[in-house]
């Protein structure tokens, strides 16, 4: 009887369940969208049970699709939008909130207050983040602050706190487990990553009881096991879980130092592997936990873009500019240029390296001959310009010159955008041939656990190229044109609603 690995792939915009074979290689997959909150401007949450119920029917759907039994699925991993909070009631199982999505600006105050107070460093020192909104630990204190009877109740013990990955084990396995692991802890601001703690002091200015927290484990072992009743008969182990951006980091074998990849998805986030050492930025990159592995941690460097595809879907959903976000490859191309149109995307504010969550959307550059087709090209660009940035800064920060770049995610099906990205950053961009390299990072960490895979060596042995974008552009027109994006950047960043 074959035997597959089920990698969950809990993202900002869909679910997702993905099947991989022995060879690293996707059997079938099944993907559900699901409703998008906006309640105030620069507020995004998410229904956390319709997150568990999209993530059932799609474990439903690809075992259907793909004729496989679920006693023919060795193990499961897991893999999620990152920082996203969730709380919910120890005894009924159910969010006491919305979840808060980690692209809202809903805890900007909270931040303010604590940067006032001087705690910046106390937090960056300990967790290697920033105080932002992006991160879990205001929006839980938040949900403390404002849900009716929520402060009470985490006193008295009775609620749970976890990210997107605690909460569907949470449901899996039945209510039995309450865990997560370094990669998603390192993003809550509350997980010292230097002592591998939950950090006291932190959860002390925070007012977050710990007994609300989940445990944190490595990133590849077996948890415990599928209750029954939510996995057709039968108990499967749960063996991996990763935050989506350290799981594509390890789907792309970025197992040396030195290595890195950059996700297009809603948000872009560009990781490289610093190894056992963790690494202090000075260019407005994070430094985060990467996974435990082999009993031992391994951090990375993170540049983080908090819109990225997600522009792409402003301009289907928001402007009704475009039918698909394919269609814009096909506007794009019918342009030689933007002719000096700039779109800045700082529809939640601006992450790396700038980190200012005040900063809101612009468009420079406009013209009278300004075509739509001008102005889906500048917002295609702006994913380029964002990625340069970050990859800047990264260079800076690492000592480390940048080779080439290691692409995954739902808008690097694009090939306008990935020539542009290697036109603005100047090496090549190489995209694999499984594009799926978030959910295959989170089946690789699970087939780990329980020997699915032997090791490292041979997963990276699986990393196949399907393409790559060698630089087209001069050098000089190159940089001229990155230019104008940093006027942009910098004019937007003036103005302040
Ligand atoms: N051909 C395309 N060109 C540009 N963007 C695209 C294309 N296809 C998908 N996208 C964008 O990719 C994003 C989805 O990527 P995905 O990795 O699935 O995101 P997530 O995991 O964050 O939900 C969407 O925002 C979508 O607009
Ligand atoms: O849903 P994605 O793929 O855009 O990833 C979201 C990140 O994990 C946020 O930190």
């Amino acid at each position: 009887m074959e035997t597959f690995i089920l990698s969950l792939d809990q993202g900002t915009t869909s679910s997702r369940a993905i099947l991989f074979n022995h060879d690293g290689g996707v059997v079938e997959t099944a993907q559900k969208e699901f409703q998008q909150y906006f309640p105030k401007p620069g507020w995004v949450e998410h229904d956390a049970n319709e997150i568990w119920t999209s993530t059932l029917a799609c474990i439903a759907d690809v075992l259907r699709k793909a004729e496989v039994e679920a006693n023919q699925i060795a193990g499961i991993g897991i893999t999620n939008q990152r920082e996203t909070t969730v709380i919910w009631d120890k005894k009924t199982g159910r969010p006491i909130n919305k979840a808060i999505v980690w692209q809202s600006r809903q805890t900007q105050q909270i931040c303010n207050e604590l940067r006032e107070q001087g705690l910046q460093d106390t937090f960056r020192n300990k967790t290697g983040l920033l105080l932002d909104p992006y991160f879990s630990g205001t929006k839980v204190k938040w949900i403390l602050d404002n849900v009716d009877g929520a402060r009470e109740k985490a006193d008295k013990g009775e609620l749970m706190f976890g990210t997107i990955d605690s909460w569907l084990i949470y449901k899996l396995s039945g209510g039995k487990e309450h865990i997560t692991d370094y990669s998603n802890a390192s993003r809550t601001l509350m997980y010292n990553i230097y002592d591998l703690k939950w950090d006291e002091e932190l959860l002390d200015i925070l007012k977050v009881p710990k007994d609300m927290l989940p445990e944190v484990k490595p990133s590849s072992e077996i948890y415990g096991h599928t209750v029954d009743y939510h996995f057709f008969g039968e108990q499967v182990p749960i063996a991996g879980i990763a935050g989506d951006q350290q799981a594509a980091l390890f789907g792309q074998a970025c197992f040396e130092k030195g290595m890195g990849k950059n996700t297009y998805g809603t948000g872009g986030f560009l990781l490289m592997n610093t190894g056992e050492e963790p690494v202090v930025s000075e260019h407005g990159l994070l430094t985060t936990l990467a996974w435990g592995v082999d009993g031992k941690v391994e951090y990375a460097l993170e540049g983080s873009i908090f819109v990225s595809g997600s522009a792409i879907l402003w301009l289907r959903e928001g402007l009704r500019m475009i039918d698909s976000s394919p269609q814009s490859e096909d506007l794009a191309k019918k342009v030689a240029s933007t002719e000096g149109v700039y779109v800045v995307p700082a529809f939640v504010g601006l992450g790396t390296p700038y980190w200012d969550s005040e900063a809101r959307g612009a468009v420079f550059g406009l013209t009278r001959g300004t075509s739509k087709e001008h102005f889906v090209r500048a917002t295609l660009e702006s994913l380029a310009y964002q990625t340069k940035d970050v990859a800047d800064a990264m260079v800076e920060d690492s000592g480390i010159e940048l080779k080439k770049l290691r692409v995954d995610g739902g808008a690097v099906k694009n090939d306008f955008l990935m020539q542009f990205q290697s036109d603005m950053l100047q090496v090549p961009v190489e995209r694999p041939k499984v594009n799926e390299t978030t959910a295959l990072g989170a089946a690789y960490l699970a087939g780990l656990a329980i020997g699915f895979w032997d090791n490292k060596e041979e997963i990276a042995a699986q990393w196949e190229m399907d393409t790559v974008f060698e630089t087209q552009m001069e050098e000089a027109k190159s940089i001229s044109i990155y230019e104008g994006w940093q006027k942009a950047v910098e004019a937007a960043r003036v103005f302040k609603p």
